[in-house]
């Protein structure tokens, strides 16, 4: 049993940059309305003769003038790579063409990348930006609500295998995030809800009163209050940089942000990506993961009462998909938090802490069973 305890939190505030304090180096969090257009947010970037932004089909249409303006002022050449859209290409295919991009088009090892887009153009970018010539610097530019709040901070980059989700990649850092709050303006309400499950996550796990903060406030998230946005992206932003700047490689309490993602990650994995959005396979994991913390006796009945409250009016499913419960148990074995095949999960035993723990499987077939459609 491998406990982990949240941190001692300072309390909210509103802050427009967040700096993530790591052992080699600090890097900035800008979170605000209007920064693709403000001049401030882009400077001191790393200098070099060539940026490589890499967007997707649905938001190069949207925000790469804007990105392409921005960057003009600082670099001779900017180059463009669009890929396909959607989580089925966070793959080898994907990461390749970004490798070719770079080399083809000539980019040194000064090149810095942009990942203009979600969780899936950020993690294939910074995954490219640690290997190309053995590193280059990358800025995450977050489109996503989900990558606002959790994908674009943290340096944990990867791209997807068959048997596992995030199975390839690397703890490589952004040397600074700029989260504009106005892209989230033109997001697909499904993933709007996608990205408050990240955002619930920190609740349980490090903070009870910014779940409450949450519960009071979800009908102004979904309708897009622009404050409401603010708080919860700048809230979020400050809870993961303070787990992240513990504990980087996560040798223990980082693993608390894998809260709902042991199930998770099975139900996407076993559905092949894409059918279930990853927030929305979190949301449905965390309701797993809340009745397995009632069922070990760690939480009373009522938190999970009210995690299946909080999650269904956000919009996102609370069953899970019929894969079978040895299914489920197959895919679960392959997450990286298991350990000589022992599945591991982070559990809720306090509002506001969690750990790490292993269950019988007889129990988790248990929660399984009642969690699925
Ligand atoms: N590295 C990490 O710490 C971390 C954390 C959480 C999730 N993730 C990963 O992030 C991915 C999920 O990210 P996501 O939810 O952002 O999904 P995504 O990147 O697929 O984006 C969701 C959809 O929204 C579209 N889109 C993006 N910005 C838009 C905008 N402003 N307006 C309209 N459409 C827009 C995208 O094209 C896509 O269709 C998963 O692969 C997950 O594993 C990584
Ligand atoms: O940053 C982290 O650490 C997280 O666990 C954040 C998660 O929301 C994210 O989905 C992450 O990619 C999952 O990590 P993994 O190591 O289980 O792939
Ligand atoms: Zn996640």
């Amino acid at each position: 049993m491998n406990s982990v305890s949240s941190p001692q939190l300072a309390p909210a505030s509103s802050p427009s940059r967040i700096s993530i304090a790591l052992a080699e180096r600090s890097y900035e969090i800008l979170i605000g309305s209007g920064l693709l257009d403000s001049a401030d947010a882009w400077r001191d970037l790393p200098r070099a003769d060539c940026a490589l932004i890499v967007s997707n089909v649905t938001v190069a249409p949207l925000y790469l003038a804007r990105l392409q303006t921005a960057l003009s002022q600082h670099y001779r050449r900017i180059e463009v790579l669009n890929l396909p859209d959607g989580e089925a290409y966070k793959d080898w295919t994907s990461l390749n063409l970004i490798i070719d991009a770079l080399l083809s088009r000539g980019c040194d090892r000064k090149t810095v990348l942009f990942a203009l887009g979600g969780g899936v153009i950020g993690d294939m970018t910074g995954f490219a930006a640690a290997v190309y010539m053995r590193g280059v610097p990358f800025v995450q530019v977050p489109t996503t609500l989900l990558a606002q709040v959790d994908s674009s901070v943290g340096g944990k980059t990867a791209i997807n295998h068959p048997l596992g989700k995030n199975m390839v990649g690397a703890f490589y850092q952004p040397v600074r995030v700029i989260a504009d709050l106005d892209t989230l303006d033109t997001l697909p309400a499904r993933e709007l809800s996608a990205g408050l499950a990240e955002i619930i996550k920190y609740g349980p796990i490090a903070d009870a009163g910014f779940l409450g903060w949450i519960e009071q406030n979800l009908d102004a998230l979904l309708a897009r209050d622009k404050a409401a946005l603010a708080h919860a992206v700048q809230r979020s932003c400050e809870i993961k940089a303070l787990v992240v700047g513990q504990d980087e490689r996560e040798q223990g309490l980082r693993a608390i942000l894998n809260f709902g993602h042991t199930f998770g990650h099975a139900i996407e994995a076993g559905l092949g990506y894409g059918e279930w959005l990853h927030g929305e396979a979190v949301g449905c994991g965390m309701v797993m993961a809340s009745d397995l913390s009632v069922r070990l006796g760690l939480m009373p009945a009522e938190f999970l009462t009210r995690m299946r409250r909080l999650i269904g009016r956000a919009g996102l499913p609370l069953l899970g998909p019929r894969l079978g419960v040895q299914r489920y148990l197959e895919l679960m074995r392959v997450d990286k938090k298991a350990e000589g095949g022992e599945i591991r999960f982070v559990l809720i035993d306090a509002l506001g802490h969690a750990s790490m723990r292993a269950a019988p499987d007889a129990l988790v077939a248990e929660v399984i069973a009642a969690n699925c459609a």
